[in-house]
């Protein structure tokens, strides 16, 4: 078995070993590998939470001209139940989160 020792010069000299944690080259590769993914599949998620956002606005923002409230918290609860049934508990924080995200605190 080799060690991961080898220098990266796009990442400022800082060892695969270094930046992944791991101690062999061949994990290393696949961690980084893997990071490519998780950065391109978390850019994915913010795009879709940036949508949500404006998809957000648009219902809120004719409600409120129609006369109505902002918030509608009937629609909220089913929101909180459809992410932790999805996700378990932590899903009904994300959901908390996105709904502040597009509605703002409450
Ligand atoms: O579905 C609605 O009625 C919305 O206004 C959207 C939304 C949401 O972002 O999901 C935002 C605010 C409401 O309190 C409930 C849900």
């Amino acid at each position: 078995m080799t060690t991961a020792t080898s220098a990266a010069p796009s990442t400022g000299g800082a060892t695969a070993a270094e930046r992944t944690g791991a101690r062999t080259p061949e994990a290393a590769d696949l961690i980084s590998n893997a990071r490519e993914r998780i950065d391109a599949l978390d850019d994915r998620i913010i795009g879709l939470i940036q949508e949500r956002m404006a998809v957000s606005a648009v219902i809120q923002k004719e409600r409120i001209a129609s006369g109505g409230r902002r918030v509608n918290l009937a629609r909220e609860m089913e929101i909180l139940t459809h992410y932790r049934e999805a996700l378990g508990k932590p899903g009904t924080a994300l959901a908390m989160t996105l709904l502040e995200l597009c509605r703002g605190k409450i």
